[in-house]
């Protein structure tokens, strides 16, 4: 991690407390305990009132001592709230913070499922539903865009905390199968006690679309890791990190560096709720004994606002130790505490808004990073030296006429004058060493050449039109690219690109990546057994949230129909088609902005070519006093002032075009990742549908055993182990139906 700059001068700071957001997640049965209300002007207040005979479903009290709380909050963000309003709300200004090099962090604290995640890095099947991580990263390029005047730089580090380890989620090895696979990170102190993380990569992304690859890359990793350890991400920390670089802002020798870390903290719940054993307990010890240290935290820097002790215990936790600058340092700090409104999670709401309340007294004392860049301030401190040299030599008459100047000193004076014009700050001063009247007069001359030139490119100027004609060109190149792309998903294209090539198909139950792999076929037995210990001996009454109980004997036995059913049944396939439906949209779009730009493109090289000629018709004329050129008359000046507009049309359109190109390929990566899933879940959900089939077994027979001896059917509760010729029989009915999916698959 960048050290902190310190600026020499006194730094801007500012001391301020953090932020806090309630974030209720949406439910259909909220508990009607609670009620939200203004807060006297200062944020909003959540008011909780329990009847004291209240009790969850499980018999449990609610609780039976206090039946009222209330809790201020900055703002309680309603149930119905969009993801883009959340990034409004919250996100929009964290960015700007850091943008203005000030050390940002959002941290999410709640329950498991309380949507820390949606809210951080969004749900991963609509595009809408994309969470504050994805939006800080187009508003960072999209600003690196618009301030111009210095060079920005940013670079994203990606890690999970699990069982109080670091891992590194932006390794880009393949291989990694569970969380243990991804490189250590080590937390290290030096000597001055600041923590600094081992062996966590850094990556540099120069545009928004690489660093949503990072993000993808990451979250893929989590996601291995998750589905190893049996959703981990209730348990585990996960701290997305840019670090921001800006040089020069304004001409200026100053560098700005700050860290906006976006944080998913572990599920708050508490132990005596998980009901864990074994290793599940060692891992709910974990997370609560670190969430347990954050408290710590907490409750230590409200006592330092008393005066009450000095110390705080950051050492005792990685993710304490991490966040340090964000809890009580330099940083300006947003909590989003997420809670459920449901009645049998309220305990755990008002345990989240309890502690919210205390984050919400911390102190944080955030400083404007900024430093003197040395290598710049010691050639300007070297430049300064020989021109106030110079200064003094004229002043004392040393100055003479000079003699005439190499076209190696021509061209310094050269550079020297542009750094002069160039220059934004209202103070520089022109550098000239050694000063003659030569040197003086030649400056003048350049100084004059620059005017006029910058006069003339207004209109059609040569050097802008070389540098138009170039921009020109460039922007064709990524126009070409932007509407072959266009073109190829509306099927008029020539050789699609892999992703549009794959958003063209309709879904269908094939498999075309596995056809590419070897498969090993099993022997029936064993694809039989495989298939039984996968289902624990027990069929679940649905797959993917459809049930497998399937009627209608024709849609089980043919997939094609299983297929169609599947698909209208379960929620993803539903979600797809929303996603097919926005990616549509910003087709269309991109298509007219693609348009547009040509359009823009004709029309200024019309107007160029009629100026041209206006001129050709002013010299043949017998116009040809310099001064008389530098002049347009009326109809030149007319399309001159057309070209500026035309260009700032363009300006615009190739802008919209490059967003919709970045938000086109983040769809696709959604509608790529949820194919898989609505595969792996047919698959799955099919395999139970045939063996339910094919075993004969009445509605919910698994869960109670056939009364009448009549039913024939062998339930795994009777018998664990079904006889040798249902085996046989399943067997081949199994077979058969997976040999014909393989066939109509194969067709497909
Ligand atoms: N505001 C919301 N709108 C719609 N769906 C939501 C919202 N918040 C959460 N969800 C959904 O609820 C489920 C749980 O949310 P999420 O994974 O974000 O919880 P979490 O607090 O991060 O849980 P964990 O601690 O296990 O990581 C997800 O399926 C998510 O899509």
């Amino acid at each position: 991690m960048p050290a902190e700059a310190k600026d020499d001068a006194a730094p801007k700071r500012k001391s301020e407390g953090i932020t806090v957001f309630l974030r209720m997640r949406p439910t259909k049965h909220p508990s009607k305990f609670y009620d939200v209300g203004d807060n006297e002007g200062k944020g909003q207040s959540l008011r909780w009132d329990i009847p004291p005979d209240a009790v969850t479903k499980d018999g449990e009290y609610i609780n039976n001592t206090k039946t009222q709380w209330a809790f201020k909050f900055d703002q309680v963000l309603p149930m119905d709230i969009s993801q883009a309003q959340v990034f409004d709300r919250v996100g929009k200004h964290v960015v700007q913070n850091a943008l203005d090099g000030y050390n940002s962090t959002v941290f999410a604290y709640g329950q498991t499922g309380s949507g820390k995640t949606f809210t951080i890095t969004g749900g991963s099947e609509r595009y809408e539903d994309r969470g504050i991580i994805p939006r800080a990263l187009s508003m960072i390029f999209q600003a690196f865009r618009e301030r111009s005047d210095c060079s920005w730089s940013a670079h994203v580090s990606y890690m999970e905390i699990y069982n109080e380890q670091g891992f590194d989620l932006l390794n880009e090895s393949s291989g990694a199968k569970a969380l243990q696979d991804l490189p250590r990170v080590r937390m290290m102190e030096d000597e001055h006690g600041n923590f600094h993380l081992r062996n966590l990569s850094m990556h540099r992304a120069t545009s928004e679309e690489e660093a949503l690859n990072l993000l993808f890359l990451g979250d893929t990793n989590r996601a291995i890791s998750e589905t190893a350890m049996n959703q981990a991400s209730s348990r585990s920390h996960c701290l997305f990190t840019v670090f921001l670089e800006c040089r020069g802002a304004g001409g200026s020798d100053k560098v700005r560096r700050s860290k906006l870390h976006l944080v998913d903290l572990a599920g708050s719940e508490r132990v005596h709720k998980t009901k864990s054993d074994g290793i599940t307990l060692n891992e709910a010890k974990y997370i609560n004994t670190s969430l347990f240290y954050l408290e710590m935290v907490i409750v230590a820097l409200n006592e330092k606002n008393k005066k009450a002790r000095d110390h705080i215990p950051y050492r005792n936790s990685m993710m304490t130790s991490v966040l340090r600058d964000s809890l009580g340092g330099n940083c300006r700090t947003v909590m989003i505490a997420t809670c459920s409104a449901e009645k049998p999670q309220t305990e755990e709401s008002i345990s989240t808004c309890r502690f919210a309340q205390r984050v919400a007294l911390v102190k944080n004392d955030a400083v404007l990073n900024e430093e003197t860049d040395p290598s710049v301030h010691d050639s300007t401190l070297k430049s300064e030296v020989s021109t106030l040299r110079a200064e003094i030599g004229y002043l004392k008459g040393e100055a003479g006429e000079g003699d005439e100047l190499t076209d190696a000193e021509r061209a310094e004076l050269h550079s020297a004058c542009e750094v002069y014009v160039k220059s934004r700050d209202p103070d520089e001063t022109l550098r000239v060493a050694p000063l003659t009247l030569t040197r003086i007069r030649d400056c003048f001359a350049l100084l004059k050449n620059m005017v006029l030139q910058a006069l003339a490119s207004q209109g059609t100027g040569g050097s802008t039109d070389e540098q138009l004609k170039a921009t020109l060109k460039e922007r064709d190149n990524e126009i070409a690219i932007l509407v072959n792309m266009v073109r190829q998903a509306r099927g008029g294209g020539t050789a699609p690109t892999p992703s549009i090539a794959s958003e063209a198909k309709e879904f269908s139950p094939p498999s075309s990546e596995k056809k590419a792999e070897p498969v090993r076929r099993l022997d029936p037995r064993e694809q039989l057994a495989e298939d039984r210990a996968r289902m624990k001996h027990r069929l679940p009454d649905e797959v993917a949230g459809v049930s497998i109980y399937v009627d209608d004997a024709e849609v089980r036995d043919d997939p094609k129909r299983a297929w169609l059913y599947f698909r209208e049944k379960c929620r993803i396939a539903h979600v797809l088609e929303d996603n097919k439906r926005v990616l549509k949209e910003k087709y269309c779009e991109a298509k007219a902005c693609g348009e547009k730009v040509n359009a823009t493109r004709k029309a200024i090289a019309y107007l160029k070519q009629s100026i041209e000629a206006i001129r050709r018709e002013r010299a043949i004329e017998g116009v040809v006093n310099e001064d008389d050129l530098q002049k347009a008359d009326p109809e030149e000046q007319r399309k001159i002032d057309a070209i500026a507009q035309e260009k700032e049309v363009y300006k615009q359109n190739f802008e919209s075009l490059r967003r919709l190109k970045t938000e086109i390929e983040h769809v696709q990566k959604m509608l790529e990742s949820g194919r898989k899933k609505l595969q792996k879940e047919y698959d799955e959900w099919y395999a139970h549908v045939l063996r339910r089939g094919h075993n004969k077994q009445p509605t919910n027979a698994w869960a109670t055993p056939p009364a009448s001896p009549a039913q024939s059917a062998v339930s795994p509760t009777q018998s664990s182990q079904p006889k040798e010729e249902d085996d046989n029989e399943d067997v081949r009915a199994f077979y058969a139906a997976k040999a014909e999916l393989e066939a109509l698959r194969a067709k497909q």
